[in-house]
């Protein structure tokens, strides 16, 4: 099944456009999880590997039923070698055991040869010489477009193959995305002229809903912006990174939906995964974790009904 028709559907089953990142900062792990690791390993990689594993689990645990999808940031795992890829795919792991899908937040991209080895990896099947087949369990990349078409076409085709989706960088949360993405040519914003390969390299691969497995990254921070990236892109969900932690709020990620009330998900890393640090949650990781979700979710659900995007 398509992408997005999967995406749609785990949407439809948890009633929630909330997407939950992975982004587990190891001073910020409690310290009953890290303390029992360096116990265990003392002060090194295997204790790191642990502490993330355990606290990613426990995390998954209490959003498992208000949460479609998950990301985990790969620069949180990647910085710690082979423990944290161990870290990242055992979380995948569980994540998808758990009946989550999965968006590999990993930004990857390079020229068409290269890419193709990217979309093998992260999304694919790489070939070697062994009978026995290894299958990403991710279910979808974020991607950079900076490259042009033929750093794309071999992430979409691996999306046809596999049933996978990606998340294209068209106009993201941070502060200084104008430097690059609002330059203008020829009357076109960049990030408008993105948006429009984005829907181009996507006509291929609409699922039975009328989504493409090639989405966008459109940041919460910056709702002007995603209503006009939403008339550009009608046929692509878009991943919107920003809420809570960075200021976008539940009426900022509004525009970002179509108004069949589908086409966007919302992601909060840690205005969720850290909730237990804010007083207003409870002190255990995994009730404020379950109590912030639920509360984003609703927030979201109200502001879209008060707008009338109706998705149940
Ligand atoms: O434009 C972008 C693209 C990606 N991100 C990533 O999303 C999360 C946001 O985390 P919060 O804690 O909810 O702020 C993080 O992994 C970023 O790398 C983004 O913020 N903006």
């Amino acid at each position: 099944m398509n992408f997005a028709d999967r995406l749609m559907e785990k949407v439809d089953e948890k009633r929630s456009h909330v997407c939950v990142g992975l982004d587990p900062r190891l001073d910020q792990i409690p310290t009953e999880i890290t303390d029992k690791a360096v116990a265990e390993y003392g002060t090194t990689l295997e204790a790191v590997y642990h502490s993330i594993l355990e606290f990613n689990q426990g995390i998954i645990d209490a959003v498992a039923d208000y949460a479609p999808i998950v990301k985990p940031q790969m620069a949180f795992y990647e910085q710690y070698g082979h423990w944290g890829v161990k870290a990242f795919e055992k979380t995948v792991a569980y994540a998808k055991e758990s009946g989550l899908l999965i968006i590999n937040d990993a930004k990857r991209n390079d020229i068409g040869s290269t890419a193709q080895a990217y979309a093998d990896g992260h999304l694919g099947s790489p070939k070697f010489w062994d009978e026995q087949k290894l299958e990403s369990n991710s279910d979808s990349l974020t991607v950079t477009p900076y490259l042009g078409s033929d750093g794309i076409n071999p992430f979409v085709e691996t999306c046809s193959d596999y049933d996978k989706g990606i998340f294209v960088l068209v106009k993201t949360s941070n502060p200084s995305s104008h430097e690059l993405q609002d330059l203008e040519s020829e009357g076109v914003k960049i990030y408008e002229k993105i948006a429009q390969l984005v829907s181009k390299w996507g006509e291929e691969v609409i699922g039975k809903r009328g989504y493409s497995a090639v989405g966008a990254v459109v940041g919460a921070t910056y709702p002007e912006e995603a209503a006009k990236l939403r008339e550009i892109m009608k046929n692509s969900y878009f991943l919107v990174p920003g809420y809570g932690a960075q200021g976008g709020t539940a009426a900022d990620v509004i525009p970002a939906f179509n108004g069949d009330g589908y086409g966007a998900i919302i992601n909060s890393s840690r205005g969720i995964i850290f909730a237990y640090q804010q007083d207003r949650y409870s002190d255990d990781y995994q009730e404020a974790a379950r109590e912030a979700i639920i509360e984003m979710r609703e927030a979201i659900n109200q502001a879209l009904a008060k707008a009338g995007k109706i998705s149940w």
